[in-house]
């Protein structure tokens, strides 16, 4: 079959390596990693030949106008123009990107079989057999890494139909129910997430089934253009942007704006920055008054856990704070060149935070340094490369990256400047109802607290407060996010675990015993029974249950997928934060200050009142990583931006780089 796929020989390629000799469960695994002479099979990459994708005749939902590029200093805010060869990569509002073409059973239409032909098992009871609960801390890692992970998502991709805990996603669809459903929400195109009668819990709530949008069928409709095959829309920019601070949209970005001194609006709460009220209230939060809080960031999902709203407002602090900083240093800078370099800067120092603090610990070191996610130099990085798509791979998007899930906790424990823990706020009391970050000393103890507490470890346990309580709103029961997270990987036609492991140079599986080389047996009997054949696994499943890989907190296949997802995001970013590519860079005594940031100072210079820290924040505090003042936590001088007169320029600009450009098949006229 043809999927509208092509596979270029050798482009684009991230030349991954992997730990050449693992062990798991006892098996042996030379070769595996590094069975194709270093490096894994080359990428596929969907075909933009077809019928004006990229602009010309034939516009669909997903050609809508980009403006004329400009070469700018500054990124666009939708991420058009940044790769100057094709401008609509990684734009917002366009299709993600896929390593395995789709597997959709019934074209489009049908409640999906596996790709054997075989019903699949509801996912609501597969989440419930496979990923139960039970608590585990993580030894070594706080809850801000799960936390900063959830950030950098919601910066990366973001699907059309995804759930939000409200009704017109997600809703009970038993005939009866749905019969008393108002017409315009009976979407036709869903499919239900079938719970069995037995499950006491969904019974007894009346939550017997969960409806979806099938997405695909919207995008068929406007993408399927040409040879290019039907593919889903993320609504934010592909890059690693800090999309979810300033918006995807100019217009999304300008509402964000004070227009003075270069800063972000901001609502001042007793002389406390919080972010605007947001004006579509009830589509984005459940709340119980009108005067509870409820935010405006650049992303809708900002105001969903108090964690995550608490990073979303330190990195709206952060923005001003340099703005504030680079007026002091640079009084003739007018408001847009303080924004657009406060912009730059907050978007440098996040992506120095993903690069050099979190993916290490997510991936592993060496797996980073060898892929080249990650560089030990006082230099640039030289590493762009206008051939790479930095689009999102819906692989990683829709099932791998998922996988962190694992490690939410359930209850957010509240720590004063003793770090002494007095409280724990309980997690699904407080979806989408963010004010409880305002009351009291709440902000401060809910960031120390995520710096201190331990994540849930990473193994094949969720927590029921997102398993049985997901956005459940006052209500005794909510949603299943891992049904969901199942549920949504059928609903994008992901190809099966076994393909993904063979994609990733591991073995295919013939039987479901082969599959006891990377999952406990115990697992293995229960995929056995719950599939009709290996090939019916699903990759959001079989992934989830791998062994971790050693010095990682990812199992070998996800790993491969998100190693080769972050290695494209910075690659195929013209704007990385280090890759000294002309007239875009900064120069290399501002990178090496860049460098010099971390999550830890992010906290000492943004919350109300912390005053101290560890120095490694993602990190439990230990003897190695005591709690020090916030005064011996590096922080980056913003002294390299003081603009110097011409003649006096002693920064080092970044050289001219040798790029290969070779011109890779869809630039081709
Ligand atoms: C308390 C923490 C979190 C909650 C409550 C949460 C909840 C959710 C929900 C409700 C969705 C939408 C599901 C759907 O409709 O398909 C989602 C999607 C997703 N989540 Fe989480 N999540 C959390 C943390 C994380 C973390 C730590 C990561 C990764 C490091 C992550 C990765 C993702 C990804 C990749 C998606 C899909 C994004 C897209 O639309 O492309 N989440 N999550
Ligand atoms: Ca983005």
């Amino acid at each position: 079959q043809d999927y509208g796929f092509h596979q270029p020989s050798d482009f684009g390629s991230s030349k991954l390596r992997f730990p050449s000799s693992q062990s798991y469960y006892g098996a042996d695994f030379s070769g595996f990693f590094g069975g194709h002479g270093g490096r894994r099979p080359a990428h596929q990459f969907p075909s933009f030949s077809g019928s004006g994708y990229f602009g010309g005749p034939g516009f669909g939902i997903c050609d809508s106008p980009i403006a004329p590029c400009t070469q700018g200093k500054y990124r666009t805010y939708d991420g058009s123009c940044n790769n100057l060869g094709n401008p609509r990569l990684g734009v917002a509002n366009s299709p993600y990107g896929r390593l395995l073409p789709p597997k959709y059973s019934d074209g489009l239409q049908a409640p999906p079989v596996s790709v054997t032909g075989h019903n699949l098992t509801s996912a609501r009871q597969i989440s419930a057999i496979l990923f139960p609960d039970a608590k585990a801390p993580d030894p070594k890692w706080t809850l801000a890494l799960m936390q900063y992970g959830q950030i950098i998502t919601h910066d990366m991709s973001l699907a059309a139909g995804t759930t939000q805990g409200k009704a017109h996603t997600t809703m009970c669809c038993t005939p009866d129910l749905r019969a008393a459903l108002p017409e315009d929400t009976r979407n036709p195109a869903c499919f239900p997430i079938d719970i069995p009668d037995h499950d006491p819990v969904f019974s007894e709530a009346g939550i017997r089934c969960m409806e979806f949008v099938r997405t695909t069928n919207d995008i068929s409709q406007g993408c399927n253009s040409g040879n290019k095959a039907a593919e889903q829309i993320s609504a934010v920019t592909h890059y690693l942007d800090s999309s979810n601070v300033y918006g995807s949209s100019q217009q999304g970005a300008d509402a964000r704006r004070e227009f003075q001194g270069g800063r972000l609006s901001v609502e001042l709460k007793h002389g406390r920055q919080f972010p605007p009220p947001n004006n579509n209230k009830s589509a984005v939060c459940d709340h119980l008054s009108e005067e509870e809080a409820c935010y405006l960031t650049g992303d809708i999902r900002a105001n969903q856990n108090p964690q995550l709203t608490v990073f979303q407002i330190l990195q709206l602090r952060e923005h001003n704070r340099l703005a504030g900083e680079l007026a002091r240093i640079n009084p003739h800078w007018d408001d847009e060149r303080l924004y657009q370099e406060a912009r730059k800067i907050a978007i440098a120092e996040h992506q120095a935070v993903t690069y050099y603090e979190w993916l290490p610990i997510i991936l592993g070191r060496e797996n980073t340094d060898r892929n080249g996610l990650t560089y030990n130099t006082q230099d640039f990085t030289y590493d762009y490369k206008e051939n790479v798509d930095p689009s999102v791979l819906n692989d990683h998007a829709t099932a791998a990256f998922r996988f962190f899930h694992t490690n939410i906790a359930g209850f957010l424990r509240l720590f004063d400047e003793h770090r002494s823990s007095y409280e724990a706020l309980r997690l699904s009391d407080h979806f989408n109802r963010p004010q409880i970050i305002e009351e009291g000393n709440n902000f401060d103890d809910l960031a120390r607290g995520m710096h201190t507490q331990p994540q849930e470890s990473s193994d094949k346990f969720f927590t029921t407060e997102i398993t049985w309580f997901l956005f459940r709103n006052g209500r005794s029961l909510g949603q299943d996010l891992r049904a969901i997270d199942i549920q949504r990987a059928r609903d994008h036609g992901l190809a099966s675990y076994n393909h993904y492991r063979e994609y990733c140079g591991l073995p295919k599986a013939h039987s479901f015993e082969d599959f006891a080389d990377l999952i406990d047996p115990e697992s293995v009997q229960k995929l056995s029974y719950l599939y009709h054949h290996p090939d019916d696994v699903e990759f959001t499943v079989g992934g989830s249950l791998e062994a971790i890989v050693p010095g990682t907190l990812v199992g070998p296949t996800f790993l491969c997928i998100i190693t080769e997802q972050f290695y494209r995001t910075r690659v195929g970013d013209r704007f990385f934060f280090e890759n000294g590519v002309k007239d875009t860079s900064f120069t290399l005594e501002q990178v090496n200050e860049i460098r010099r940031g971390s999550i830890s100072r992010l906290i000492c210079d943004n919350a109300d009142d912390v005053k101290s820290m560890q120095p490694r924040g993602f990190e439990q505090i230990s003897q190695d990583n005591p709690v020090v003042p916030c005064s011996l936590i590096p922080a980056p001088s913003l002294e390299p931006w003081r603009e110097i007169r011409q003649g006096e320029h002693t920064a080092s600009q970044p050289q001219a780089v040798d790029h290969e450009f070779t011109f890779p098949f869809f630039f081709k006229k």
